[in-house]
């Protein structure tokens, strides 16, 4: 039996057995919002948001049926009202909380008449929660504590949450629940929560965000690789990670031993300071502790932590280092940081170079500008600093890319830049390399005077700027890769997570901010960040940002804040494809920069193989797909585009019930729900996700090997850049395309660009291509093709955005005009 059967039967034998507890459940909960809030749950009230009636009935079938909760009780109704009531995402928290024993755990906390959160911890000394670092009744496996996941908790005893080992901190005094002590000077063992934002990638032992890392060890349900997880999945294991989404299964140990690490994993940036959805817009208490935390040490509430805590004067080891008297001092390196930050040799969830990785080196690479720099062969010393270089030793990059070669030297000399390069051909890095090294050699710049009452602002030096919440997240992750010790550091900032959480990470320090252009307006119009220092602006997808009608916030941002203008920064605009609009932007942004070109605008990397299915029908697609899955040998994972929320779920759907284990990614899905999907799928418990635009840009998710347009975009450069998640750091991926009658006026480029990648072209393409050209669509009837450099067809497609297509973080438009 093939591979795929054997994961098939496990999937059947995982939805039969536990559906409603495993990846399942991270489906979308469109139309559930809002329901069944406020009833039993043991007096869980407000926080209690009934999904098990919500759009996705079957699901919730298996999730009620599966529930000894009472109908429409909260799930998280443990104990009362806390940040759940706010926070579907979350819904782990509240699910552990349950369980935990006699009502206890945080949200209970709430509940206790006011009290405050240092009372709380008292309380939970005898229930077991989180204010309670020193209290070993509160590890019964089913009240496992915050930083304490079900698989740690017999390795945990005594711990709590935020507070895992005994946690020596030297710097305690400062530290705390809402920690706003800067995480760069705790203790790799001081894992107070509020600090977990950071460190729960960064050092070893910090709580829950340690640890997914070594979840294969810890038995989540989450093995190493896909294979693995679905044979897990045939054994009939509860899986795991992407649970939280769902309310539906709120019993029994299952829940116990899932639940945290999704949370943790996925929202590395959210970790815990950020709990999922902020959408609803409220502030739990423990978000909002940034002046209680000031009076940690003095006042004592929730500070009684500190009294409970002895000093530590150990080293300090979370893997940053410091800027002292000009001298750029390391911090020490630490095993668990490493692992968190680099992955294994071998792993699964770390993007390790493909066999056509040396290919690159036969792409043409073309600059246009002025006295453009010598491109380098190496990562040498110098240009590159010895500590970035070791860093990226660390990556197991051994040789740059062509972007890279290129941009390495044209940044260091401080020109702007325009750079267009293939999907997966390693832009990031080609960004992040010669800024980082800029940085380490000069230091930080200092902190330009403030107004009285700026006291807490922030001054950025670097500005990246992407469109999609998961790529900001995912450049923050590289960036903390590549300043791994050094005094550099990152936050990102993005909707759909709670801004005061973000805030609070910045307050700790920022030299890099990479954030999404509506929230990041959001946080400049509460003046808590300066751009006035800055000294690199990146514009990753530029293109797409103006497509998805961001234009105003990044004019506000870059022309009506504070930044320096062009000339006094360094602007670097990174795309695989540049629309003619984009022009504009760079004509403003840019001040004599150089364009580098990686092989031809656009074009898709020969490393995918690309096969276009002509379908008649729209009906017949979904048969289509079902058997290029059900035939698909390939161990890989499979991304599938659809060009609408509604679809997504309606795709998904379909194939959940053919019993594929499938998961969506959307713009209608909650923060918390979009990264546990993603996880879901990066790990291999759902190797399916159905996936709008708001997955096309940038992701780089090791292992996926197939991409599916089920749904081709009308525009080519999309399409370009949803296969461009396979095919990566020259691996090799397929790509199929769904090619119907009304993709019709696609066929010519479509055509240009199959050729060009020296793909097989099929002969219907040819005659429908000549067809199209004979007989062109009529003026404004077809925004096929946008243009670009060498593109065929089309217009300008800004504000074409559809009314189901995915908008990611427009945040506030109308407070400036264009
Ligand atoms: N020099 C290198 N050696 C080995 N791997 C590399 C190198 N540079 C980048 N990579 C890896 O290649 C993968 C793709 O890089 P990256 O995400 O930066 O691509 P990209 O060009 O930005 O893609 P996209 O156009 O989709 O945004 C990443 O996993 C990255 O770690």
């Amino acid at each position: 039996m093939s591979e795929w059967n054997n994961q098939q039967r496990g999937w059947e034998q995982q939805q039969q057995s536990s559906r409603g507890d495993g990846w399942d459940n991270t489906r979308s909960n469109r139309g559930r919002r809002g329901r069944g809030r406020g009833r039993g749950g043991g007096g869980g009230g407000e926080s209690g948001e009934d999904r098990s009636h919500g759009a996705h009935n079957k699901w919730n079938e298996f999730a009620q049926s599966n529930s000894t909760r009472p109908r429409g009780g909260g799930y998280r109704g443990g104990g009362g009202r806390g940040y759940h009531s706010n926070n579907r995402g979350g819904a782990t928290w509240g699910r552990n909380n349950r369980q935990s024993s006699g009502g206890s755990g945080w949200r209970q906390q709430d509940t206790s008449s006011g009290s405050t959160w240092g009372q709380q911890s008292q309380s939970q000394q005898q229930s077991g929660g989180w204010g309670n670092n020193n209290n070993s009744q509160s590890n019964d496996n089913t009240s496992s504590t915050w930083g304490a996941p079900a698989p740690s908790q017999t390795a945990n005893t005594g711990n709590n949450w935020g507070n895992k080992t005994g946690n020596t901190n030297a710097d305690i005094a400062s530290s705390g629940w809402g920690s706003n002590a800067d995480t760069a000077t705790s203790t790799g063992g001081d894992n107070r929560w509020g600090s977990s934002n950071n460190d729960a990638q960064t050092t070893g032992d910090n709580g829950w965000g340690s640890k997914p890392v070594d979840n294969a060890s810890k038995g989540w349900g989450a093995p190493t690789t896909p294979a693995e997880n679905k044979r897990e999945l045939n054994a009939g294991g509860h899986s795991g990670w992407d649970t939280p989404t769902s309310s539906t299964s709120d019993t029994g140990a299952t829940n116990n031993d899932q639940s945290w690490g999704a949370a943790t994993n996925n929202t590395e940036a959210s970790g815990w300071d950020a709990p999922a959805d902020s959408s609803a817009g409220s502030v739990s208490e423990w978000d909002k502790p940034v002046k209680d935390v000031n009076s940690f040490g003095v006042s004592g509430s929730w500070g009684n932590m500190q009294l409970t805590e002895p000093k530590s004067s150990g080293p300090k080891n979370d893997g940053k280092g410091q800027w002292k008297d000009g001298v750029h001092v390391l911090g020490p390196r630490d095993e668990k940081t490493e692992l968190k930050l680099f992955g294994t040799a071998d792993d699964t969830e770390t993007q390790h170079t493909g066999i056509n990785f040396d290919k690159y080196e036969n792409i043409p690479v073309e600059t246009k500008g002025d006295n453009v720099p010598p491109c380098v062969e190496k990562f040498t010393s110098p240009p590159i600093d010895e500590h970035l270089l070791e860093n990226i030793k660390l990556a197991r990059y051994t040789t740059p890319t062509p972007v890279q070669k290129y941009s390495i030297p044209i940044v260091t000399v401080g020109r702007d830049l325009m750079a267009c390069a293939q999907t997966g051909s390693g832009k990031t890095a080609g960004f992040l390399f010669p800024i980082l090294s800029n940085l380490y050699f000069k230091g930080p710049k200092p902190t330009p005077k403030g107004r009285p009452g700026d006291y807490r602002k922030q001054y950025p030096e670097v500005l990246i700027l992407a469109p999609t919440r998961e790529l900001a997240l995912q450049i923050y992750q590289e960036a903390k890769k590549f300043t791994y010790r050094s005094f550099v550091r990152p936050c990102v900032a993005y909707g759909g997570a709670d801004i005061s959480v973000q805030l609070r990470l910045i307050d700790r320090g920022c030299h890099i901010l990479v954030a999404t252009p509506g929230r990041l307006v959001d946080i400049l119009e509460r003046r808590r960040l300066s751009l006035a220092n800055i000294q690199y602006l990146v514009l990753d997808e530029a293109d797409r940002m103006l497509d998805m009608g961001f234009h105003p916030q990044i004019r506000r941002i870059v022309d009506a804040e504070d930044m320096p203008g062009p000339g006094k920064r360094q602007t670097l605009m990174f795309s695989a494809t540049f629309a003619a609009d984009i022009q504009m932007l760079a004509r403003d942004f840019l001040k004599d920069y150089v364009f580098l070109t990686v092989g031809r605008v656009g074009a898709t990397s020969e490393n995918i193989t690309q096969t276009l299915q002509l379908i008649e029908n729209d009906n017949d697609k979904r048969p289509k797909l079902l058997e290029i899955l059900k035939a698909d040998q390939d161990k890989g994972l499979t991304l599938i585009f659809v060009e609408t929320k509604r679809m997504a779920d309606s795709v998904c759907d379909f194939l959940r019930d053919n019993r594929l284990p499938s998961t969506a990614i959307h713009g209608d899905r909650v923060q918390s729900e979009r990264e546990e999907a993603l996880q879901a799928f990066k790990s291999g418990h759902a190797p399916i996700m159905v996936a709008t635009a708001v997955a096309a840009r940038g992701l780089d998710i090791p292992n996926v090997t197939h991409v599916i347009s089920f749904d081709l975009p009308s525009d080519l450069d999309d399409y370009v850049h949803r296969i461009g998640r396979t095919g990566r750091a020259g691996n090799t991926g397929r790509a199929t395309a769904f090619f119907t009658r009304s993709n019709r006026y696609l066929a010519p480029s479509m055509l240009k660009l199959l050729k060009e990648a020296k793909q097989q072209v099929p002969s219907w393409l040819e005659t429908m291509a000549e067809e199209v050209e004979a007989n062109p669509p009529p003026p404004g009837g077809f925004h096929g093709g946008r243009g670009g450099r060498g593109r065929d067809g089309g217009g300008p497609r800004r504000n074409r955005r559809r009314c189901d297509s995915d908008d990611d973080d427009i945040g506030p438009r109308a407070s400036y005009a264009v």
